[in-house]
Parts: structure tokens; sequence; C-alpha cells
């Protein structure tokens, strides 16, 4: 490596140095843009409001910082520029939602910046971070499935037809795009099979990105990926790949979160990020997440010095999550906790 650059993984951890050895994420973006009126039923879930609601987007990411998150994931999850074309969009249009996804997040970082009067210079992937609360913004990739949006988010069954090429094929501009587009870094979320991850870990190598990634896989019986891939094989893939600088999980109940970071840790000695649920299930066919399993604020709090205890270190919340759970995991990391286990 020329002398001057940073090894990807070296920066996330001089990121996690600063800031007291964890970093909080921010939570649940699409829910809670419809949990102030946003209607997302629609292929493109969150990414239909970079159409037509940036403003909110704004709004939220805004609350989020508020509410004690370093790191703050933009509307792209489900923004794929076959989804826009499939509205009609042009390709250019398609491309520079894409953009702007990553524009809001900034736009958003820019006047908390500005609200709280400190300067603005932090910059992962050159491994400056030389202000008092660095703030990164993640650019979003949600699945194949997601794009999908027939339930295969959840079981990452793509059939036999899709192949990695497939993959790689579909997911190609858009990381490219993403790369481009003055994020800190890619947030592969939500990642449901093997297949997946390898694909992204190919398309970062491509054209040697200058951008660093994380991957974050989901879980529903705490043991392996929704596919029932192993999450040990998941893991490797990201452990392998010099462009991951965190591994881990999100969108999944916390009640299974111990033993998965538990398992991640046998794999991968990279940073561990965990942003679960509210233990809520979503039920793709109704269309709505099914109450009955969910926990307060309180009950996921109490999950977080644990989580952290065992090996994670950036920590938030995924699907109804909301301003207050983040605030609440900022308070509890905030008291102190006992050192990771090594
Ligand atoms: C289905 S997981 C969704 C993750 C995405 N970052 C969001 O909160 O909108
Ligand atoms: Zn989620």
């Amino acid at each position: 490596m020329a002398s001057g650059s940073v090894e990807p993984s070296s920066a996330m951890s001089d990121f996690l140095e600063k800031s007291n050895g964890y970093a909080i994420l921010d939570g649940g973006l699409a829910t809670e843009l419809e949990r102030h009126g946003a209607d997302l039923n629609d292929p493109l879930w969150s990414a239909k409001c970079l159409i037509s609601s940036s403003h909110l987007i704004k709004r939220v990411h805004l609350d989020y910082l508020e509410a004690g998150a370093d790191i703050i994931i933009t509307a792209s999850y489900q923004a794929t520029i076959q989804g826009f074309e499939a509205k009609g969009l042009s390709r250019e249009k398609s491309e520079s939602l894409l953009w702007k996804s990553v524009e809001i997040a900034r736009e958003a970082r820019d006047s908390y910046y500005k609200e709280h009067g400190e300067c603005l210079v932090n910059d992962v992937g050159n491994g400056s971070l030389l202000n008092q609360r660095p703030i990164l913004v993640a650019a979003s990739v949600g699945s194949y499935g997601a794009y999908l949006a027939d339930g295969s988010e959840y079981d990452g069954n793509y059939g036999d037809l899709v192949t990695l090429e497939t993959l790689k094929d579909f997911h190609r501009r858009r990381v490219q795009v993403l790369a481009e587009s003055g994020a800190d870094l890619i947030a592969f979320e939500t990642i449901p099979n093997k297949l997946e991850a390898q694909a992204y870990a190919e398309l970062l190598e491509e054209d040697d990105k200058n951008i660093p990634a994380w991957f974050s896989f989901n879980s529903k019986d705490g043991v392996n990926v929704v596919s029932g891939d192993s999450l040990l094989e998941c893991a490797s893939i990201a452990d392998a790949c010099k462009k991951v600088i965190a591994v881990g999980i999100n969108c999944t109940p916390p009640r299974f979160i111990q033993g998965l970071i538990l398992s991640i840790k046998k794999v991968t000695t990279k940073p561990i990020l965990i942003y679960p649920n509210s233990g809520e299930t979503y039920d793709p066919e109704r269309k709505e997440w099914v109450k009955s399993t969910g926990i307060s604020d309180e009950d996921f709090v109490s999950y977080v010095t644990k989580w952290r205890e065992v090996g994670a270190s950036l920590i938030g919340g995924c699907c109804r999550t909301t301003p207050n759970t983040i605030r609440a995991i900022s308070k509890a990391l905030s008291k102190g906790f006992a050192a990771p286990l090594q």
C-alpha cells in the first residue's frame, strides 16, 4: 500500500477511538418517515420520499443527530435505478436521485454542525477525523430482494436463475454512483444471503473503489442469516474484503443479537455493528408490522450494555425504532459499561 494511504479498516478504528471506542447509529428511517405521515406503500418504499418529500428525510436525519447518532444512513435503501426506471424516470434522473439521498444527509449534517457551532472536518476514507464529534454519512444499499418487494428480502430466496453475475449486474451502477456521491461509506444493509454478500465484495474491488463499506446481515432464527446460509460464512466474506470496515446485523429482533455478535466474533476482528428492529415482524402480505412481539424502548435499551460488553462497537436501531430509542441507547452507553470482552 502506498505510503500516506490509510487501510480502510484502520479508518474505522480511528473513528471509534475518537468516540470512546463506540459509535451510535441512527434508527429506522423508513418507518420514521411513515410515523411522520409519509405513505410508503410503494415498490420504492422510503426512496419514494426522494422524489416527493426530501424535506421530511432531512427532518428525520436531523432528529437522529439530535438524539445522539454519530452515523446517519441515507434514504437510498430501496432506491435503485431499475426501480426508478420502472416508474418512468430517465436513467439520468434515477442516478441523480441516488446522489440526492446522500446530499440530503450531508445537508442535515451541515445544519446540525451549524446549529451546534461545530466545524465540519471528517473524512473516514482519508482517515482524517479531526472534529470532536465526527458524524458520518453512510449510503444505504438494500438487497435485490428489497427491490423485488416480494418478501425475499426476509427469506433470501432468489431462486436458481439468480446468479452471482445477476446480482453484480443489478447493483453495479448504483454502487458506482453512491461510491462517488460524497458519502463517507456504503452501508450494505439487510443482506439476506451469501451470494449477495459475495456480489457486494466483488463490486467493491472493481475499479478499485475509493470508499469503505459495512456489511450488515439479517437473521430470523438467531443462528443463520434469513436464507439459512451460515452467518459464519457470510461474515467471513465480509472479513476477507479489505474495503469492509465493519460487519454486523440489522433488522433482526433484539433477543437474537447477543448470540449473533458472539458468532460474528469467531470469524472477524473487524468492528461489529448491530442495529436491531423493535422486535416486531414485518408481514409482507399484509405489508405491515405485526405488533405483538414488539418491545418498548426501555426493554430495547436493557440489552444495550450487554451487546457492548460482548463486543459490538456500533449500535443503533432499525425498523420501528425511533429517535427516542437512539436517545435511550446514547444515554445507556454514556453511563459507562464493562470493557468489551476480548
Ligand atoms: C428493512 S431494513 C431498512 C433499513 C433502512 N436503513 C431504513 O431504516 O429505512
Ligand atoms: Zn429494518
